[in-house]
């Protein structure tokens, strides 16, 4: 897998709004949720362990979901999700901080800032249970990771191919997301985590990112070995009243029949 094809322009713009962001003010120090407890729990009691993602719209988005963002999130829980992934760049995801803490204070669940951080200041926009360290734009991963730490957030260090996970265990990190989206092209290979988690230590918390939409999907990446799925796409689509019945056919992947998905 050759990462090192050039950006998708779309990833290129976001990069460059994430740059120009204003500095947040003060210094936040959380006290997280555990996202590896929460995969774990939801596993033990028979649900896939889903983490859903409030993503109004997205590069390879046609239109927006403008619906309340904390109704979606409600709705996910009431499908069973493990926990919650909320975009917070606003540009081109159409997501805020507000958005993240409106959120967080409305469910129970562990809550994953979505957005891309470059910087450790940029740690500081708003308070979260784990947030997301993109290996591939980040020349210091450790120093962004114990920057992380300090402030009492888990990092979920996202990577694409072998040599990003090597780099993100030599980091430190123990939650890994392989995202089956490849940067260049935006395109979606599942084949991806099943290249990647091969690799990974037992002891890191895997997550399956990106282009999951069925329950044989669901299948598919739990037995290559994935502890936890991020789903945003197929779970936005439809709006409120459909997003519970959109996770929960995901999260009872595991207790319906392969043939039917039923
Ligand atoms: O979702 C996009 O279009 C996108 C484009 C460019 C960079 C990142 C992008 N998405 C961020 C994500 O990783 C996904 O929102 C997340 O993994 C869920 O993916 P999906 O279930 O395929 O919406």
């Amino acid at each position: 897998m050759d990462n090192e094809q050039p950006l998708a322009p779309a990833v290129e713009s976001i990069l460059a709004a994430a740059r120009d962001r204003p500095v947040p003010e003060g210094r936040v120090s959380v006290t997280p949720r555990s996202l590896p407890d929460a995969l774990a729990a939801a596993a033990a009691d028979g649900r896939a362990p889903v983490i859903a993602e409030v993503k109004p719209t997205s590069p390879t988005t046609d239109g927006a979901n403008d619906d309340d963002p904390v109704a979606l999130a409600r709705a996910m829980v009431e499908g069973g999700a493990a926990a919650l992934s909320v975009l917070t760049e606003p540009e081109h995801f159409g997501g805020s901080v507000g958005t993240l803490t409106r959120v967080r204070e409305a469910v129970e669940v562990p809550v994953l800032r979505k957005d891309f951080l470059l910087a450790p200041e940029q740690l500081d926009g708003v308070e979260a249970d784990v947030v997301l360290l993109i290996a591939r734009f980040l020349d210091d991963l450790p120093g962004m990771l114990e920057a992380a730490r300090e402030r009492g957030f888990q990092a979920l260090v996202e990577v694409h191919t072998r040599a990003e996970l090597r780099e993100a265990v030599d980091a430190g990190a123990d939650i890994v997301g392989v995202n089956n989206r490849d940067l260049a092209r935006l395109e979606v290979d599942l084949d991806t985590f099943e290249r990647v988690a091969a690799e990974a230590p037992d002891d890191v918390t895997l997550v399956a990112e990106s282009g999951l939409s069925t329950p044989d999907d669901v299948r598919r990446m739990r037995a290559a070995g994935a502890d936890g799925l991020l789903v945003g796409t197929a779970i936005m689509a439809g709006g409120v009243e459909q997003v519970t019945a959109n996770t929960r056919r995901l999260t009872e992947a595991e207790t319906t029949d392969t043939e039917t998905n039923e």
